[in-house]
């Protein structure tokens, strides 16, 4: 390979969008640079009560145009720029956006720049929980099994229940649209100087685990799947794409618009895009049959095994399994948990209710001093409680949860579901509540496991990457004693933009393939959480009663669901 050739990952986050940029021979980081949107900070085209999350397409170019400059500019500048040879690109998924002919997004034009229907429906917007129970009903009247590879149920979090969801609820919008894209297929496609949606180059892994892509199928379901779901679909199928493409393969070289905006030569290879999990298990150094958990906001996760040995086996309530969604040659199996993070953000932001409303009215501090406490305290919130935690017997009559804040992502997709919390009495504090959500987080990990195995998918070992892994040695510690495997902690801070750089890597043609970008860029893990045995009995004792009040609430939930339609 020829030396000091460097690549460039970006890794679009649920928050912020963050760049790296690495010395394709070993991996070394150069410089990195993070971005938090500006215009999803202050919550606009939001409105979380209703599970409406929308993200500005200008966010996501403001992003990648600041965090790429910026990395070049730490990593000392044009004598690093010249040497660039590959830009990949990861993001959220699914979080799809209508565009016009051109491709370009309809929010990004005056008549639709503030109309949240035209801007990215992201992965955790809920809002088409109806359009998916439709389509999983109306999946069951084909003689095809169109849900075979997405786990046998499709979730509101994805692709064709959105689309479906926005055309019906806006008609301005509905008009407009001519094709509905992923972001990790928009980004390349700018990147590269796209101008028309038909030659957008789509990303295997989203197509395949969210819109229902098979090579089995010929691709999309044919048009009569969804035109006979709501006539309102009826053209998109056979207009949107027919081909996919695994992340080995480029995109195009980087429009002459863009280098010159980023300070880059000409001949910049652009990846087709990926999920960030997905790539992020290839940063993370994925093995078959290991469980790589990105545990963020959500925890996404991604186990690979060799296509050989999978033959026709299906795991059923998963979020889908495709050849070459992780690992070209092999199959990607993804799962996941809709609000892992999110439930200790939700708990923060309980407590923290005197801090945000009561503090501003005191009239014995002053406001720059009120504001220097809120960030004191807001910083030591978490990693306070997870500290008092650790500290509390463990005990089969503790307070028990269950995760599903954000609904229920693995296993069997469900987002109606809802968490809870039961045994509460007047001894429960605040550490004690926390602990009970952050088990019930760790117990809805297991069951992800515990379905891979039950389907004859052997799990051999665990994976952890993302914020929490890196900062919780409290939940880690939990998670390895609740599922009894150990976990090891990949080194990289960045690890899903690591993926993204061996990607680019291999697009540009510095190294062969992902397992040589993997061998050569990995540079292994830092810490090994080993579960403790003597805990086992206890767990196993807990978990069956997360079991159980897990049916009971999904019993629950079907009779309000029942009682209101009644
Ligand atoms: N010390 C901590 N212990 C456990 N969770 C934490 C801690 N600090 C932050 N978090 C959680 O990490 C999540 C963010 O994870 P991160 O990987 O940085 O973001 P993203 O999912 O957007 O990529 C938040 O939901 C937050 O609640
Ligand atoms: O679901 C997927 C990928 O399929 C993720 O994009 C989603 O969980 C978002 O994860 P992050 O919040 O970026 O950690």
């Amino acid at each position: 390979m020829e030396l000091n050739k460097y690549v460039i990952g970006v890794d679009y986050g649920t928050d912020s969008v963050r760049a790296i940029i690495v010395d394709a021979a070993n991996g070394k980081e150069l410089a990195s640079s993070v971005h938090y949107y500006q215009r999803w900070q202050k919550a606009l085209f939001c409105d979380a009560p209703k599970n409406v999350f929308r993200q500005h397409p200008l966010d996501y170019l403001e992003g990648i145009e600041i965090t790429i400059k910026d990395a070049i500019q730490k990593a000392g500048g044009k004598a690093v720029a010249d040497n660039i040879r590959g830009i990949s690109v990861d993001t959220t998924g699914s979080t799809p956006i209508a565009v016009d002919k051109t491709g370009k997004p309809l929010s990004l034009t005056p008549e639709f720049e503030n109309n949240p229907n035209a801007m990215f429906i992201l992965w955790k917007d809920h809002t088409a929980i109806k359009e998916a129970a439709e389509i999983n009903d109306h999946a069951t009247k084909f003689d095809i099994n169109y849900l075979k590879y997405v786990g046998g149920i499709y979730s509101s979090e994805w692709f064709w229940a959105k689309l479906l969801h926005i055309i019906r609820v806006d008609e301005q919008v509905r008009k407009a649209t001519y094709s509905w894209v992923e972001h990790c297929d928009w980004i390349p496609f700018v990147l590269t100087g796209g101008k028309d949606a038909s030659q957008i180059k789509r990303s295997r892994c989203a197509a395949g685990h969210k819109a229902l892509w098979a090579e089995e199928f010929g691709g999309l379901p044919p048009d009569e799947f969804f035109s006979t779901l709501d006539p309102l679909l009826a053209g998109f199928a056979s207009r949107l794409f027919r081909d996919t493409y695994t992340s080995d393969v480029s995109a195009g070289s980087i429009s002459a618009e863009w280098a010159a905006k980023l300070g880059l030569p000409a001949d910049v290879k652009i990846g087709v895009g990926a999920f960030d999990a997905h790539m992020g298990a290839v940063g993370g150094q994925i093995e078959p049959y290991f469980l790589s958990k990105v545990m963020g906001t959500s925890t996404c996760d991604i186990l690979v095994a060799p296509n050989a040995e999978m033959k026709d086996k299906l795991v059923a309530g998963i979020c889908g399994q495709v050849d070459g969604s992780v690992i070209p040659g092999m199959a990607g199996l993804e799962a996941g948990q809709s609000a892992f993070g999110d439930t200790y953000a939700w708990f923060k932001n309980i407590v923290s209710w005197p801090l945000n409303n009561l503090l501003s009215s005191s009239k014995v501090i002053d406001e720059d001093t009120i504001e220097a406490l809120k960030n004191e305290i807001f910083e030591e919130i978490i990693p306070e409680l997870s500290r008092q935690a650790a500290l509390l017997p463990i005990e089969e009559t503790n307070e028990l949860a269950i995760d599903w804040f954000n609904g229920r992502r693995t296993p069997d997709a469900d987002q109606s579901l809802k968490g809870a919390v039961i045994g509460l009495n007047l001894g429960t504090d605040a550490p004690r509540f926390f602990r009970a959500i952050a088990e019930a987080t760790c117990f809805g990990a297991k069951s992800i496991v515990e379905r891979m195995i039950d389907e004859g998918v052997p799990v051999k070992g665990l994976i952890g990457i993302g914020g929490v892994a890196k900062k919780s040695a409290f939940i880690m510690q939990m998670m390895a004693d609740i599922i009894g495997m150990p976990i090891k902690i990949h080194q990289h801070v960045h690890t899903c933009a690591l993926g993204a750089a061996m990607f680019a890597s291999v697009v540009a043609e510095l190294h062969p393939n992902v397992e040589a970008a993997m061998e050569a860029m990995g540079g292994g893990f830092d810490v090994v959480y080993e579960p403790n045995a003597e805990l086992s009995d206890v767990y196993a004792k807990r978990y069956k009663q997360y079991k159980g009040l897990g049916d009971f609430i999904t019993f629950q939930t079907r009779q309000i669901e029942q009682s209101l339609s009644a």
